[in-house]
């Protein structure tokens, strides 16, 4: 395994809630050695940069933080991307999607050219359909980009499985996959806490209205906090503060992430070991039939966007030629 380098440097794109949540964990946890922010709102990336170094001068965290470029972005082990439009209260992360492809597409034009070892890491929603172009975009190998996924959906069922069984939430072992969104389900039959499949923990409680119950509050525990905050910032915040500290520790976690899936042809979540190469296999997975068919239903959703999605963006690399070669004439 590679050996943690001295310095490291992870770049933070955007820094609005998200972004500024995440770079207070790193530097709390002291994951890296320097955190680089970026925004174009360069009145509140000064502002975002002055109160976070506040928070470096006590407890010896020992990691820096500063406003840079796009540029410098690009050559960091790590960019997490967060830039990008969030939901209004009752909207879909999917209808994000034009907004910020737009987004991601001037991102990495304005980060050319990447470093071919750094990792991206995607956060901005809807998260899958931007993993599957950040790949596109980037140039760079498919197991150096991912993105969130489940990863916050999963801790959300954890945390209403534990209080269910009366379990520290540690100990669950569950796993919602597929879409960060409305078409994610629970690998139930896989689910277990510690060693012991849930089904021998809840055996009255694990009826078909308790599952869809558990499903719901899962898929819904964004918008309820959207309606109630206007955003959510802590939960993913600490969330891909550890992914990036798995990336850079290599520490060979497995957790649910979006990444390629080549046989589906879509980003979206399955279970794979995460180290300082990014995604550094899939584990396979045991699904019953009804988990099989949600997951293909899923990537048949995705690939669906997708396909609207590249005409648009194709669209937009057409205009942007036609203007280059108007101003040229
Ligand atoms: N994957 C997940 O589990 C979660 C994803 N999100 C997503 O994260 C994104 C950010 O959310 P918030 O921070 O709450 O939004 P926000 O509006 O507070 O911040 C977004 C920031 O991105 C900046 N930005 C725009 N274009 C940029 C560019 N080209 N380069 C750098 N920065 C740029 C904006 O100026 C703004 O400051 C949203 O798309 C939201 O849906 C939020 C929570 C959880
Ligand atoms: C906003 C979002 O994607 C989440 O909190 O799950």
């Amino acid at each position: 395994m590679d050996q943690p380098k001295l310095k490291t440097t992870i770049a933070v794109l955007g820094c609005g809630d998200v972004g500024a949540t995440l770079a207070y964990t790193l530097i709390l946890q002291s994951v890296c050695s320097e955190v680089i922010l970026v925004d174009p709102k360069k009145e509140l990336l000064e502002g975002q940069v002055r109160d976070l170094s506040d928070a470096t001068y006590r407890g010896g965290s020992g990691t820096k933080i500063r406003a840079g470029t796009h540029k410098d972005a690009g050559q960091a082990d790590i960019v997490v991307i967060t830039a990008g439009a969030k939901q209004k209260p009752g909207e879909s992360r999917l209808s994000l999607l034009s907004r910020n492809l737009h987004i991601l597409s001037s991102i990495f034009t304005s980060m050319a050219p990447i470093s071919p070892h750094t990792i991206l890491l995607l956060v901005a929603n809807p998260v899958d359909i931007l993993t599957y172009f950040a790949r596109k975009l980037s140039g760079l190998p498919e197991s150096q980009v991912l993105g969130t996924g489940t990863s916050l959906d999963s801790a959300r069922l954890r945390g209403i499985l534990a209080q269910k069984a009366e379990v520290a939430p540690n100990s669950i072992d569950a796993y919602v996959l597929g879409e960060h969104g409305d078409s994610q389900f629970i690998a139930w039959s896989s689910a277990a806490i510690g060693i012991t499949p849930l089904r021998l923990v809840l055996p009255d409680q694990l009826t078909p209205d308790f599952k869809a119950s558990i499903a719901a509050h899962t898929r819904g525990a964004a918008g309820a906090i959207i309606r109630a905050k206007g955003c959510t910032s802590y939960g993913i915040g600490n969330i891909a503060a550890s992914i990036c500290k798995y990336i850079l520790f290599d520490s060979r976690s497995v957790r649910p992430l979006s990444f390629y899936q080549p046989d589906l042809d879509c980003c979206l979540s399955m279970p794979a070991v995460v180290g300082r190469r990014g995604i550094i296999k899939a584990m396979p997975v045991e699904l019953d039939e009804d988990e099989r068919g949600q997951l293909l239903d899923c990537a048949r959703g995705l690939r669906a966007v997708i396909e609207g999605a590249e005409a648009e963006l194709s669209a937009d690399v057409k205009l942007e030629k036609a203007l280059e070669m108007d101003k040229g004439s």
